[in-house]
C-alpha cells in the first residue's frame, strides 16, 4: 500500500502507464540516494574529520575519476588541485576503487621520502613484476616477504632487489663506473653516426644527396639509444643472435600502458607478444655458456650473480633484466627527442649550444664531462626539459597512520606524488611554468633540486647520471657531426599524448614525428 502511494506520487500526469510510473519512482530514489550519499561523504564527513585529506568528489561510487584519469590523468589533477583553491594541501582521489592521496606540496614530498617506515615502495615492485608473469617465489626472493616489507626499512634485512640498487649506484654514479659504461653509449653512436651506416644498416633513413639523409626523430632516437643500451648490458651474443630485438621491445614499450592498467589478456595480445619474444630472447641469453657474455658492463654480471645466488631460473632472471633493459630505453629516447625538439625549434638556442659544445671536440675524442658540466646553456635546456616532460608520480603505500604537513595519512592507502604537477608549482619555478624557458635553469641552478624527472628518496632513479650524460653526449655528437634541420621546415612542433600513461617521460602523439635532414658539416 505504501509503495503504491509513493508510485502514484511521482509526478507523470494521466500518460504515466504503471511501469513507467515504477521506473521513474526507481530513478528518483536512487537520485536522491545519490544526492545523500554525496552530501554526507563531500561536505558531512569532512567536516567532521578535518584532520583527513579532503576527496575530490564524484558522482559514480566506486568507479571515481577512473575515466578521467585515463583520458588525462594530469588535466584530472590540475582540475582536483585548482578545485581545492591551490593550497597543495594533501587531498584525495578515488578512481576504480582505489583511493590515493596526490601530494605535490614541496615540503610534504621530502617528508614522505624521508619517512621510509610509514611509506613503503616495494610492494609496486611486486605488483608490476607479477602482472609481467613472475613466479611468486622469485619476487619474494628478490624482495623479502610482504610481512617484513610492512615492517618498515628499519627492521628488515637488505635484500637482492636493494643490492641490485647498489649495484646500479656503482655502475652509473660519477666517480664509480659511469666513465665505463658512458664510453660504452659513445662507441655505439660513434659506430653508427655515418651515412653510410643510417642509409645501408636501417631502415627509417633516405639519402637525399651524398652527404644527406632524411630521418624521422623520434624512430632514430628510439632505435640508437635502445640498441647502444643492448650493447652495452648484453653484448654480442645477444646482437648475434637476436638482431632486431630493440624493436620488438620498444614495440612492448608502445603497448605497455595495457600492463599499468591490468588489461585482460584477450585484450593486449599484441603487447604479450612482444613481452614473451623479449623474455625468450633473454632466457636464452642467461642460459648461454656465461664465458660467452663476458662483453657486457659489470653490473650485467654483477647482478646475475646475486640473482643466482638467490636461485632465481633463467626464465625469471630474464623478466627481472627485462624491466631495466625497458627502463632505459623507454625514458632515454623520448626524453631525448624532447631535447633535440626543443633545441630544433629554436634556431638561437641551437646556435649558442653547437658553439658551447665545439670545445668538447678538440682532442678528436668526445669529452663526455665537458659536455656534461662545462655547456650551461645546454644542461638548462636539459633541465627544463625533464621539467616539461616528466609525467609520471612517485608512489608509496602507507604501513602505519602518519601525520604530513597538518593531515593524517591512513594505513592501507596509497600516495602519488605527480611530477608534472610539482612542476607547474609558480613558487618553486617561477613565472609562466607552462612554458618551456631555456635559460630557467641557468639562473638559478639550485632549481635542480626541485626537479622530480628522477623521482626522489630511496627510489630515486639511479640511472640518472648517465641518462643525462648519454643523452646530452649524442646530442652534442650530432649537432656537431651534422647540420641537423627540420625537413619540411614549416613543421608544427610534437603534441605530447597525455592518454597513455608513462613510467617517466611523456610520449609524443604518434603522428606528430619530426622529419629532420642531416648534411655532414664540411671541415
Ligand atoms: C631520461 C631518462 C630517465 C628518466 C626520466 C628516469 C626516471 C625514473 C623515475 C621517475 C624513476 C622512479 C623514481 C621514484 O619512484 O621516485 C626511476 C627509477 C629507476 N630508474 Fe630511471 N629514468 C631514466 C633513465 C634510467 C636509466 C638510463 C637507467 C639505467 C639502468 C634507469 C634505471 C632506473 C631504475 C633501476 C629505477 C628503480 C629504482 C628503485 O626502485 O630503486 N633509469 N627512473
Amino acid at each position: 500500500m505504501f509503495f503504491e502511494a509513493l508510485v502514484n506520487s511521482v509526478p507523470l500526469g494521466e500518460a504515466g502507464s504503471p511501469g513507467i510510473r515504477v521506473a521513474a519512482f526507481i530513478f528518483a530514489l536512487l537520485g536522491s540516494a545519490l544526492l545523500i550519499w554525496r552530501f554526507l561523504k563531500f561536505t558531512v564527513l569532512p567536516a567532521m574529520r578535518p584532520n583527513l585529506p579532503k576527496e575530490y568528489p564524484y558522482w559514480i561510487p566506486v568507479i571515481g575519476h577512473l575515466r578521467g584519469f585515463v583520458k588525462n590523468s594530469q588535466g584530472l589533477l590540475t582540475q582536483a588541485r585548482l578545485y581545492f583553491g591551490n593550497t597543495r594541501e594533501p587531498f584525495s582521489v578515488t578512481m576504480g576503487g582505489q583511493t590515493f592521496y596526490i601530494v605535490s606540496r614541496p615540503d610534504d614530498v621530502k617528508a614522505i621520502f624521508r619517512n621510509t617506515t610509514s611509506f613503503t615502495f616495494e610492494i609496486f615492485a611486486r605488483e608490476i613484476l607479477h602482472d609481467l608473469g613472475c613466479t611468486p617465489g622469485s619476487i619474494i626472493s628478490m624482495y623479502g616477504t610482504m610481512e617484513d616489507e610492512l615492517k618498515g626499512d628499519k627492521n628488515r634485512e637488505k635484500t637482492t632487489a636493494r643490492r641490485a640498487r647498489e649495484f646500479h649506484i656503482h655502475q652509473m654514479f660519477p666517480g664509480n663506473l659511469l666513465n665505463d659504461i658512458g664510453a660504452d653509449f659513445a662507441h655505439y653512436y660513434e659506430k653508427t653516426m655515418s651515412i653510410e651506416h643510417l642509409v645501408t644498416g636501417t631502415k627509417y633513413a633516405t639519402q637525399i644527396a651524398p652527404d644527406a639523409v632524411n630521418v624521422s626523430l623520434f624512430t632514430f632516437f628510439s632505435e640508437i639509444f635502445t640498441n647502444a643500451a643492448q650493447d652495452a648490458y648484453f653484448g654480442q651474443v645477444l646482437r648475434k643472435k637476436y638482431p632486431h630485438m630493440a624493436w620488438t621491445l620498444l614495440e612492448f614499450d608502445d603497448l605497455a600502458w595495457q600492463v599499468l592498467f591490468k588489461y585482460p589478456s584477450f585484450l593486449s595480445r599484441k603487447m604479450l607478444n612482444a613481452r614473451d619474444r623479449v623474455f625468450d630472447a633473454l632466457e636464452d641469453y642467461f642460459a648461454s655458456p656465461e664465458g660467452a657474455r663476458t662483453d657486457t658492463v659489470w653490473f650485467t654480471r654483477a647482478l646475475e650473480k646475486e640473482m643466482r645466488d638467490a636461485g632465481l631460473t633463467n626464465r625469471d632472471i630474464a623478466i627481472m633484466v627485462m624491466t631495466i633493459y625497458w627502463g632505459v630505453a623507454t625514458n632515454t629516447r623520448k626524453a631525448g627527442f624532447w631535447l633535440m625538439s626543443y633545441l630544433l625549434f629554436n634556431d638561437e638556442l641551437k646556435a649558442v649550444i653547437c658553439n658551447e659544445i665545439a670545445p668538447a671536440f678538440k682532442s678528436g675524442e668526445v669529452d663526455q664531462e665537458y659536455i656534461v658540466n662545462d655547456c650551461p646553456r645546454f644542461r638548462g635546456a636539459w633541465d627544463e626539459t625533464l621539467r616539461m616532460t616528466a609525467f609520471s608520480s612517485s608512489v608509496r603505500y602507507i604501513t602505519r597512520d602518519t601525520v604530513v604537513g597538518n593531515k593524517l595519512l591512513q594505513k592501507g592507502y596509497r600516495i602519488m606524488m605527480p611530477y608534472r604537477q610539482m612542476h607547474l608549482n609558480e613558487s618553486v619555478f617561477g613565472d609562466r611554468v607552462e612554458e618551456f624557458a631555456s635559460e630557467r635553469f641557468v639562473k638559478n641552478p639550485e632549481m635542480r633540486r626541485a626537479n622530480m624527472a628522477f623521482g626522489g628518496g630511496a627510489t630515486m632513479c639511479p640511472g640518472r647520471h648517465l641518462a643525462t650524460q648519454t643523452i646530452m653526449v649524442f646530442v652534442a655528437m650530432l649537432l656537431h657531426k651534422f647540420d641537423v634541420t627540420l625537413d619540411p621546415p614549416n613543421q608544427p612542433f610534437p603534441q605530447v599524448d597525455e592518454s597513455i600513461p608513462v613510467l617517466g617521460i611523456i610520449d609524443m602523439k604518434r603522428t606528430h614525428d619530426i622529419q629532420l635532414k642531416l648534411k655532414v658539416r664540411g671541415e
